[in-house]
């Protein structure tokens, strides 16, 4: 497979870092640029070798890319395609890694028009609640999928040429319309971050907090882990993905009525049976996972 000559990561962070790493590790990236607004980031990205270079400039950047991937937060694509748009070479790749697709394909539209055969949209299912290049990791997509949603516009050798280096990064690639990933991963990521902020606000609401803290275990843990995830990643999620959200979030309270009013009922019989039914399908899934 031939190798990318310059990658350049529009965002050097946990999702960009490991990409540029996982490339490296099978050869198959020459030179990674970094492009940043933090600049003890880009050091600490070059320290470990996750980017050869580092820049705060993505026009200058891009010049010359075979590949190009934005991994800044969902709302920060938009400025970052217009400004890249009239330095890109006709047949650089240019994909990303948000977490939301509808909102990037859009953006695709608006601001590079005219190189919509080489856009790729696309979103890593691996992740963590850490961020930053220090987090990168080498083997984060292993085993893990991808899902791309190409444009109508996209020629198919784009997508296959991303599709492959996901594959060599480990990855197993699928592809979904748009508006179907959003509404899949407004219920099982970006709901559960929702709760999990909401759910740790509910803790520190109360006057005891510090103490119910200090004896959380972990159940607490469990439940909490990505409530530690990056603020302005998740707005921008949480915006780009409204309505779908919105959706989930509300039927998520309809069931935390259905909960409140059977706690408040004392219903035995009804208690367990709605938390079976939870109960039997998780494991089911946990079964399937392994
Ligand atoms: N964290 C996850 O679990 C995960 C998983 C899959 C996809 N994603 C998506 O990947 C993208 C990156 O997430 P991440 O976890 O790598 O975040 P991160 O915070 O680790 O990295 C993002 C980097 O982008 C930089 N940045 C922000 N705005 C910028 C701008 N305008 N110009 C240049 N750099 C800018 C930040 O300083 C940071 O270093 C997001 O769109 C997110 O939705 C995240
Ligand atoms: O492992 C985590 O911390 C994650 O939240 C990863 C996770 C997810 O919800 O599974 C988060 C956001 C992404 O877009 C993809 C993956």
């Amino acid at each position: 497979m031939t190798p990318v000559r310059k990658l350049v990561l529009l965002g050097t962070g946990l999702i960009g870092g490991s990409f540029a790493l996982a490339l490296k590790r099978v050869r198959l990236v020459q030179h990674v640029v970094g492009v940043g607004r933090n600049p003890d980031n880009l050091a600490r990205a070059i320290e470990l070798n996750v980017i050869d270079v580092a820049t705060a400039d993505a026009a200058e950047a891009v010049v010359d890319a075979d590949l190009v991937l934005l991994a800044t937060p969902v709302g920060q694509m938009g400025a970052l395609m217009q400004r890249i748009a009239p330095h890109l070479a006709p047949g650089c790749l240019v994909t990303d890694g948000g977490s939301t697709k509808q909102d990037v394909c859009a953006l695709f539209r608006e601001n590079l028009p005219e190189h919509l055969a080489w856009c790729v949209p696309g979103h890593p299912i691996a992740g963590s609640d850490l961020s930053g290049a220090a987090a990168a990791q080498y083997g984060l997509f292993e085993g893990r999928r991808v899902v791309l949603t190409p444009l109508a516009e996209t020629d198919p050798a784009s997508t296959a040429r991303i599709e492959a280096l996901w594959q060599q990064c480990g990855a197993v690639v699928h592809t979904m319309q748009a508006a179907q990933h959003d509404g899949v991963f407004a219920a099982v990521s970006h709901m559960p971050h929702l709760l999990a902020f909401a759910y740790m606000n509910t803790v520190l609401a109360r006057a005891d907090a510090d103490t119910c803290l200090e004896f959380a275990a972990s159940g607490f843990r469990d439940f909490t882990r990505i409530a530690g995830s990056h603020p302005d990643m998740w707005r921008d999620i949480a915006l780009a993905n409204r309505s779908a959200l919105l959706q989930d979030l509300k039927s998520c309270a309809a069931q935390l009525q259905q909960v409140i009013a059977l706690v408040e009922a004392e219903d035995r019989d009804g208690m367990t049976d709605y938390f079976a039914q939870a109960s039997k399908a998780r494991v089911a899934w946990g079964n399937r996972k392994r």
